[in-house]
């Protein structure tokens, strides 16, 4: 019998517990309650993992979405762990470190199947790992990955999308599968993760691009300019590290998918435009208006300027670059354009 746990209450957190909560009564084989580890903190003066027990819903994080009822939230991890055999985390990168070190404690040795929901990259001396690797070099388990164009109030909405799974074991995928795909939420597999976290990481940094120009008033010529030089860059710096990436990661829902979904509506992309127009830090913005949720993609600018720093190539990655400066070194955002250069036939 699986016993699933969803590692993580934000606004993602949240929906996918909601997509497995309506996915998994269909399922034998396993256990239909689904936990959710809600890292403790306070809504109206009420613990968020008893308000979102009575209400069946998350007020902070996804409101006005109901969750079924086998969900249920707690905040004592020993609790949410407890029984688990298949573990979703689904943390914003910040706090993936500090929750493996607690998971590990809670865990007592079992070897969980994990799958990581996460979009981000560390930087460790002069190595940069995804999520999965440092799930990997924490619990020595293998995760899969879930990534694509997921804006996730709009799958809490059931709006029809498509996500990638990437894994490299085919019994836990095809498990993973049954969890998550449904009529509105529909599942490509495919043989791959770290070309699939590196997207979903990278696009991020695009999508603050994308915001930038949009915050500038441009119009859609100049910001399809922006994206393509995007796009290339995450080619060119995925290649860079993983050679034998498979192509198809690029075009399906976690490669341009992806990019072009967050650079139209996600939050990166809301809060490059308020950077923009009112002058203010991505810190600043962040917490006036995500009520809460986090932002990745300036930090991912950061530690991909640090490690292109360290191995000398910057120059080669002038989007990511210009976006880091931007974000970080007040650059003038108009400089952003300065990413698109002529080209003659040699
Ligand atoms: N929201 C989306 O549309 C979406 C879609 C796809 C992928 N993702 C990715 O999913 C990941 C999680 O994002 P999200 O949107 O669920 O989260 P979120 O941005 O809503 O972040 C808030 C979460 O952080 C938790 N938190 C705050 N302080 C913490 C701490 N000290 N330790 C542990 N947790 C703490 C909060 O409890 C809350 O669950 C991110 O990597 C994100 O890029 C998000
Ligand atoms: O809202 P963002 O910018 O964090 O992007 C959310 C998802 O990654 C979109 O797929």
């Amino acid at each position: 019998m699986e016993r699933v746990c969803v590692y993580g209450s934000g606004n993602w957190g949240t929906t996918a517990a909601k997509i497995i909560g309506e996915n998994i009564t269909k399922l034998p084989n396993f256990d239909h309650k689904v936990s959710i580890y809600s890292h403790f903190e306070t809504f109206d003066g009420v613990s968020l993992s008893d308000v979102i027990n009575k209400t069946h819903e998350n007020p902070k994080y996804l409101p006005g979405r109901k969750l079924p009822e086998n969900v249920y939230a707690t905040s004592d991890e020993k609790e949410a762990l407890d029984g688990a055999t298949m573990l979703v985390i689904v943390v914003p990168e910040q706090f993936l470190e500090s929750s493996l070190r607690s998971i590990y404690k809670n865990i007592d040795g079992r070897r969980l199947k994990i799958i990581s929901l996460i979009k981000g990259v560390y930087i460790y001396k002069d190595k940069i790992m995804t999520p999965t690797q440092v799930i990997e070099y924490a619990l020595k388990v293998t995760p899969s990955v879930l990534c694509g164009a997921n804006i996730a109030n709009e799958i809490a909405g059931h709006e029809i999308c498509e996500s990638t799974l990437g894994s490299f074991i085919k019994s836990e995928a095809d498990l993973w599968y049954s969890l998550f795909h449904s009529d509105y939420f529909r599942i490509r597999c495919i043989r791959d993760t770290y070309g699939i976290e590196l997207c979903g990481a990278l696009k991020n940094v695009v999508s603050v691009a994308a915001g930038i120009a949009d915050g500038l008033g441009v119009g859609s010529n100049s910001k399809a300019a922006i994206l393509r030089v995007g796009f290339k860059e995450m080619r060119q710096f995925i290649y860079h590290r993983h050679p034998y990436t498979p192509p198809e990661v690029f075009y399906e829902s976690c490669g341009m998918a992806d990019l072009v979904a967050s650079s139209l509506g996600g939050r990166n992309h809301k809060i490059a435009v308020e950077l923009v127009k009112t002058g203010k830090s991505f810190a600043e913005l962040e917490s006036e208006m995500l009520g809460g949720q986090k932002l990745q993609g300036p930090m991912t600018a950061k530690e991909l300027y640090i490690f292109n720093k360290h191995e000398g190539i910057t120059e080669k990655f002038p989007l990511f670059t210009t976006v880091y400066q931007i974000g970080y070194e007040k650059k003038d955002p108009s400089e952003i354009f300065n990413v698109l250069v002529g080209l003659k036939l040699e």
